[in-house]
């Protein structure tokens, strides 16, 4: 099984850390959100593990191989972003010749049919295509790259609601035909919270949390009631975020509840992804939610 590691990796910009030790292990063909507050460092990461940016301190390796001016190592990555490698004047036909050249092969099949899915006209020039249309002609080639990581970073950035669903169910459907690892770096945690089975989150240099998305959607809850009834409850709990009306309070939880038995009052419920990041990120960075 091909493993891409990220090892006590450290990145400064200036006197600006950016990332600081970031140890991170990608593997078993999931599909990971990589999420992060923007300046998290996301797009840094990512840039790095595709070895277009240099750490100043740890090393990123494939199997063991280090990315580092590697040419066959990276042939297992592709990143998607919304920088442009491409020259404007070049069809879209002679740029998959070209990334055709560069990664062995490419699904010509596959091509074709997304970019008929998606109306993309592959004899156009790169450089007469809107902004949402260059994002989806990358991520055609994203899709179609015998590539066994596949990076994306905030890869729907323009395309409409539409294109969006289209690209997500597309996405899939080549993941169960061709298992393999995607991260996603993007702030739309709730079109991705159905389709990830890792989650990973940057904050302050550090990984906040790596954990799988059931674990974290497992751990989280919400306690609903009469503020000194909810107070009392999560007395000892890990509360990350609160938030009241008048006498009633919301209070979000993660980890463990206790076995103290639940007043009649107070009501538990899930927390959905977004919600977790905002609290966990906010709680981190000084804040614990909003008192209305
Ligand atoms: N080439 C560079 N020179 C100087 N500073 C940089 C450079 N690239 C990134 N930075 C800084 O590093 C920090 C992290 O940037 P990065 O783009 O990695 O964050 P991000 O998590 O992807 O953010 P966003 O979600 O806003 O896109 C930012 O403060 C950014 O200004």
């Amino acid at each position: 099984m091909s493993v891409l590691d990220v090892s006590h990796i450290s990145k400064s910009f200036g006197n600006q850390t950016i990332l600081n030790d970031v140890n991170l292990s990608f593997s078993g063909n999931k599909i990971y959100g990589l999420l992060g507050r923007n300046g998290a460092g996301k797009s840094t990461l990512l840039n790095i593990i595709t070895n277009r940016l240099l750490p100043n301190g740890g090393k990123v390796t494939i199997n063991g191989d280090t990315v580092d001016n590697n040419d066959e190592a990276l042939s297992h990555l592709f990143l998607m972003s919304e920088v442009n490698m491409y020259s404007n004047g070049s069809k879209l036909s002679k740029i998959i010749d070209d990334t055709e050249l560069l990664y062995g092969s490419i699904d010509r099949q596959l091509v074709t049919e997304l970019a008929n899915k998606f109306e993309l006209d592959l004899n156009q020039r790169f450089g007469k295509l809107s902004t949402g249309y260059r994002s989806i002609f990358k991520l055609i080639l994203a899709l179609c790259l015998p590539v066994e990581y596949v990076l994306l970073d905030e890869p729907v950035l323009g395309l409409d609601a539409s294109h969006r669903e289209l690209f997500y169910s597309e996405m899939l459907k080549t993941y169960a035909d061709q298992p393999r690892n995607f991260i996603i770096s993007t702030h739309l945690i709730e079109e991705i919270a159905t389709i990830i089975s890792d989650v990973i989150v940057l904050d302050n240099g550090h990984v906040l949390l790596h954990d799988t998305a059931e674990n974290v959607l497992a751990q989280s809850s919400v306690v609903v009631g009469p503020k000194a009834d909810v107070e009392q409850y999560t007395q000892d709990l890990n509360v990350i975020g609160k938030e009241s009306i008048g006498q009633l309070a919301a209070f979000y939880i993660y980890g463990e509840l206790n076995d103290r038995p639940i007043p009649d009052t107070v009501k538990i419920s899930p927390v959905d992804l977004q919600k977790i990041f905002i609290f966990l990120t906010n709680y981190t960075n000084g804040g614990n939610g909003s008192e209305k």
